[in-house]
């Protein structure tokens, strides 16, 4: 029987501004509800086996405090890290803005060219309050190389889709299907 602690193991951290809604999407995708309230989040994990083409994974999914442009991005953030959801809310130019400075600042400290990153336009349920539109979402993302889709917690649309597509970039850089290379005969490393 698969156990949690057999399955492969997916630690994805969700960032951007304060407000935007990145609890209230943890909490739709973990618990399925959603909540009017706003308590600002200091740090919280949450666990859910998820599962993304046939196989059962692990996630961790680490809720972070908002960022904003002197936020300082460290260890916690990367060490560890598969993959990333950057949120923003469509009600929000400067949550937007946000995520290049974020994204930028992640690829600065892991020192990479590119991340396994979800770029999410949430509370699209305020459709009248809406400042971004979805085609700058989508050329933000294609800059970047990530993944992008809009979202709203209140009305559980696409949440699930937010960390199928996390896992999705997470395995395009990383399958974990690929097979293990087998050592070569008279080459085995032993450790003593
Ligand atoms: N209408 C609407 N409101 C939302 C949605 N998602 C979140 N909210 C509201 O926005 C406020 C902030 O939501 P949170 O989920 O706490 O935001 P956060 O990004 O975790 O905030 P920080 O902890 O400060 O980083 C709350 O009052 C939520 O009810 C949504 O999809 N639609």
């Amino acid at each position: 029987m698969a156990t949690r602690d057999n399955l492969k193991k997916r630690k994805i951290a969700v960032l951007g501004s304060r407000s935007v809604g990145k609890s209230s999407m943890i909490l739709q995708f973990i618990e399925n509800h959603f909540m009017e309230s706003y308590y600002p989040t200091i740090e919280s994990t949450f666990v859910k086996t998820v599962n993304y083409k046939g196989t059962e994974y692990d996630c961790e999914v680490i809720d972070t405090a908002g960022q904003d442009e002197y936020s300082l991005l460290g260890p916690k953030h990367a060490i560890g890290i598969h993959g990333y959801v950057l949120v923003y809310s469509v009600t929000s130019r400067k949550s937007f803005d946000m995520i290049q400075i974020v994204y930028d600042k992640l690829i600065d400290f892991c020192g990479v060219t590119d991340i396994p990153c979800v770029i999410v336009g949430s509370k699209t349920d305020l459709s009248s309050s809406r400042q971004v539109d979805p085609s700058e979402g989508e050329r933000l993302a294609q800059t970047n190389k990530a993944a992008w889709v809009e979202t709203s917690a209140k009305a559980n649309v696409n949440v699930g889709e937010v960390f199928q597509l996390c896992l999705a970039e997470i395995e395009k850089r990383a399958p974990s299907s690929q097979p293990e290379v087998p050592a070569r005969p008279g080459r085995i490393c032993r450790i003593m």
